[in-house]
């Protein structure tokens, strides 16, 4: 899987955007193809440093994030850092991909700070994010069975605020897609799909899609990493020294590497359970697979969980610590550095199917985690349960959807 060599697996069309076939759910390498080149531009390197400054798409909500989390602890108000994540991670990838802001952090802004964090006060997508997370439990089933089962948990499901929260989905891409320029030139992913060919419907539902690929993940990482360095006084006071320390770079705005803070983002990639299932793909025809000498035919499903991998101790000494120094190969690791971690880590999944918005989450992990640290405004927090729980499905749910910090 990691040379990318292998197709995934007919499953796959559970994912489908009912009649319209995504980037994700597609198992046609070509119609992929022609739709991911169309959009690839969009996660240059170069465009997400420029709108990593503060009048940038990113920036901008990042500072927006930081501001309410410094209120709400000025305040001394318990806060759900969940919800928080998916308001900053739904306005940074509606407005750096789609060029429109969805408005997570500013549509309970006529609240006060204590009402903003009342258990019925959430992320008005989140109808639209729990109910794809949660028909993703049933998409290891074959196809037909997947189906049915869906039909039926759609009956049995079926909420007036699950309905809302689609309607307001619906009337976003609707404002995104009267802006639509068919221009490849254009900076938007809606613009550059419609430029290469593809139509209006596929386009809106593609746009759609990726509202929740960008959110959803990115919000359980973060809040993953938030919660871990809320708990470690050392992880903070390390990364906090290294941020202030740090030597700037001349060269094109860029920000200097700091190599703790890659660390504990690939620490929070690891424990965040964002995808924490098997990952599938079909062995190639005519290509037998050999692994430790067990033999795997043509045509068989195998699979790759990051649950598995995240969590091989022999790979992860004490798999369930959040331990960023085990990324660092110096000597002030404990001695749990070992070879293979970065292949290890397959919280992007692996191969040409691996996730396409890799850059856009990283720079958004990285730029929040800085502002975060750099605050100061997570001392004197304490989370409010020593783990995090999560419901292993396709995408991993956070059980009780909150993850609360206290001062
Ligand atoms: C920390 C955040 C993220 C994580 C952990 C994550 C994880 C993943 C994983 C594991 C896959 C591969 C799934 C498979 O092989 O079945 C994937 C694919 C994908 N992701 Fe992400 N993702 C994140 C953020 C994003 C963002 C920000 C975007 C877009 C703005 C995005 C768009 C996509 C797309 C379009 C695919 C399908 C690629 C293909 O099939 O060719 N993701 N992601």
């Amino acid at each position: 899987m990691a040379g990318g060599g292998f197709l995934k697996d007919a499953r796959y069309k559970n994912f489908n955007l009912g009649p319209v076939v995504s980037i994700f759910s597609s198992i046609d390498t070509a119609y992929r193809d022609v739709r991911a080149k169309a959009v690839a531009p969009l996660f240059s390197p170069a465009r997400l440093r420029e709108e990593s400054s503060a009048q940038g798409s990113i920036g901008r909500h990042v500072a927006d994030f930081l501001c309410q989390l410094c209120a709400f602890r000025q305040a001394g108000i318990k806060t759900d850092i969940l919800d928080l994540c998916a308001k900053l991670s739904i306005d940074v990838v509606s407005d750096y991909v789609l060029g429109q802001p969805y408005g997570g952090l500013t549509e309970h802004a006529h609240l006060n700070l204590a009402e903003r964090q009342t258990s019925d006060v959430k992320l008005s997508a989140n109808g639209f994010i729990h109910a794809i997370v949660g028909f993703s439990r049933f998409s290891l089933l074959p196809n037909r069975l997947f189906k049915l089962v869906y039909f039926l948990s759609q009956k049995m499901g079926h909420s007036d605020e699950v309905d809302k929260s689609f309607r307001r989905i619906q009337e976003f891409m609707g404002e995104v897609m009267k802006c639509t320029k068919e221009d490849t030139r254009a900076e938007f992913y809606q613009d550059r799909l419609l430029a290469s060919g593809i139509s209006f419907l596929e386009t809106t539902m593609q746009s759609q899609a990726i509202l929740f690929a960008g959110g959803d993940s990115t919000a359980v990482i973060l809040a993953t990493i938030i919660f871990h360095l809320t708990r470690s006084t050392e992880a903070r006071t390390r990364l906090l020294h290294d941020i202030r320390t740090a030597l700037p770079t001349a060269e094109d705005n860029r920000k200097p590497d700091i190599p703790f803070l890659r660390a504990c983002v690939k620490e929070g990639l690891r424990l965040g359970m964002a995808n924490p299932t098997r990952l599938t793909r079909v062995v190639p025809p005519g290509k037998n697979l050999t692994i430790d000498g067990i033999l795997i035919p043509a045509g068989a499903i195998v699979g790759c969980a990051a649950y598995v991998l995240h969590h091989d101790p022999a790979i992860f000494p004490d798999p369930f610590v959040f331990r960023p120094e085990r990324w660092i190969d110096d000597e002030r690791n404990c001695g749990l550095y070992r070879p293979h971690m970065e292949r290890s880590l397959i919280a992007f999944g692996a191969g040409l199917r691996a996730c396409l918005g890799k850059n856009l989450a990283m720079q958004q992990l990285l730029e929040t985690v800085v502002a975060v640290v750099d605050s100061e405004v997570l001392e004197g927090a304490r989370t409010c349960e020593d783990h995090i729980e999560v419901i292993q499905w396709f995408n991993g749910d956070i059980k009780g959807h909150r993850v609360d910090i206290e001062w």
